[in-house]
């Protein structure tokens, strides 16, 4: 593809300097699709696209059939649940994504989910904005230790490390891991040795306290916290999600809350997003909802912009992009 101005469709703005880049070098079209007044110039644009740059649409197969040209895909997000896999390996198209330069930014907001969580934060913010604060909080207000409690991690990969790196050298927090295998902790986090230990999922979620949830939607992942898990976790557990909504059924998180284990939840991400107003985790008082900001500070937004820039470029000059996402990058 190198030498030749390719058509290249960018399906969720960029920074200006970034797009300035893209359109020295290429026929460039932005239009998210998201936004009902673009709709029609994506959906023009689509056909003759041989690249695509974004986040936050699902491209589907039946898109691909559509996109005969598309060569390489550059998503916004180190996530890669909202693409086609065996699809796009079936056409040769490449997928790039952004991992790294998200990862302690998310581990700060799954920390600060945790934090909200127990201490209730958001909710006691309230009590003192719409002037109940008339005199000194009872116990009925307090909130729970962070500080010494067990937390679960679900994923232990880039973020979940850096959130043990949080946990237990900042907290003072034993840390129990759920994944498929075990890290070699000597080999590539030292600082966590004898601090952290593999269990499977089970026992990671009858141990802990809290149990926050940092690995990919894939297959095997989607409704991951069901009922019965839900129910393995201690009378008083908080869940925190930092993944994807759909590796939750929500009804029975919700139960959960409501008649079972768990005494608070701190969700970055929903189902369905944004989260719709009929939702009853939207209003849920023991529920701290975000709407998925893991990674959005103004400095690692543009970090992944300027990564997944840079992997297209290089996927359309011929080279190999920084970021080619490969199935064991995320273990499907
Ligand atoms: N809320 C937000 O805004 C953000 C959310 N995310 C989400 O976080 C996810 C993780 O990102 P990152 O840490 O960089 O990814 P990594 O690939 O570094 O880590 C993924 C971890 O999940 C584990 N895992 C994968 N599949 C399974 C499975 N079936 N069962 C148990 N464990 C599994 C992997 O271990 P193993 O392969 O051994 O099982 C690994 O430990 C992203 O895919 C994305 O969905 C990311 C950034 C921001
Ligand atoms: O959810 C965000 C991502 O980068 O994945």
């Amino acid at each position: 593809m190198e030498g030749t101005r390719r058509r290249v469709l960018v399906f969720r703005e960029l920074p200006p300097d970034l797009l300035a880049q893209l359109q020295a070098q290429h026929e460039v079209t932005v239009a998210n699709p998201r936004v009902p007044e673009q709709r029609a110039a994506f959906d023009a644009a689509w056909p003759d696209a041989e690249a695509l740059i974004g986040a936050s649409v699902s491209i589907t197969e039946a898109m691909l059939d559509r996109a005969p040209r598309l060569r390489v895909i550059s998503s916004i997000s180190v996530g890669v649940d909202n693409y086609p896999l065996a699809a796009l390996r079936a056409r040769g198209i490449a997928l790039c994504h952004t991992p790294g330069v998200l990862t302690e930014t998310t581990a700060d907001t799954v920390f600060a989910l945790i934090m909200a969580s127990s201490r209730r934060l958001v909710e006691l913010a309230l009590h003192v904005r719409e002037g109940r604060w008339q005199r000194n909080i009872d116990e009925s207000l307090f909130g729970r230790d962070v500080h010494g409690k067990t937390l679960g991690i679900l994923g232990f990969g880039r973020i979940g490390q850096a959130l043990a790196r949080r946990a237990a050298l900042g907290f003072n927090m034993p840390v129990l891991y759920h994944a498929r295998r075990a890290v070699d902790l000597a080999r590539h986090a030292p600082e966590l040795q004898g601090r952290v230990a593999h269990r499977p999922l089970d026992e990671v979620l009858a141990a802990s306290d809290i149990v926050a949830a940092v690995l990919p939607l894939t297959p095997a992942t989607r409704g991951l916290m069901d009922a019965a898990a839900f129910a393995r976790m201690k009378p008083g557990a908080i869940f925190v999600n930092g993944a994807r909504g759909a590796i939750v059924d929500e009804a029975a998180l919700l139960q959960a809350l409501d008649h079972g284990t768990l005494s608070a939840a701190g969700l970055d991400v929903f189902a369905t997003e944004p989260l719709p107003q009929a939702s009853p985790l939207r209003t849920h008082p023991r529920v701290t909802a975000l709407p998925h900001i893991g990674s959005a500070t103004h400095e690692t937004r543009y970090a992944m912009a300027a990564l997944a820039t840079r992997n297209l470029l290089q996927a359309l000059a011929g080279e190999t992009p920084e970021a080619l996402y490969t199935e064991s990058s995320v273990g499907l």
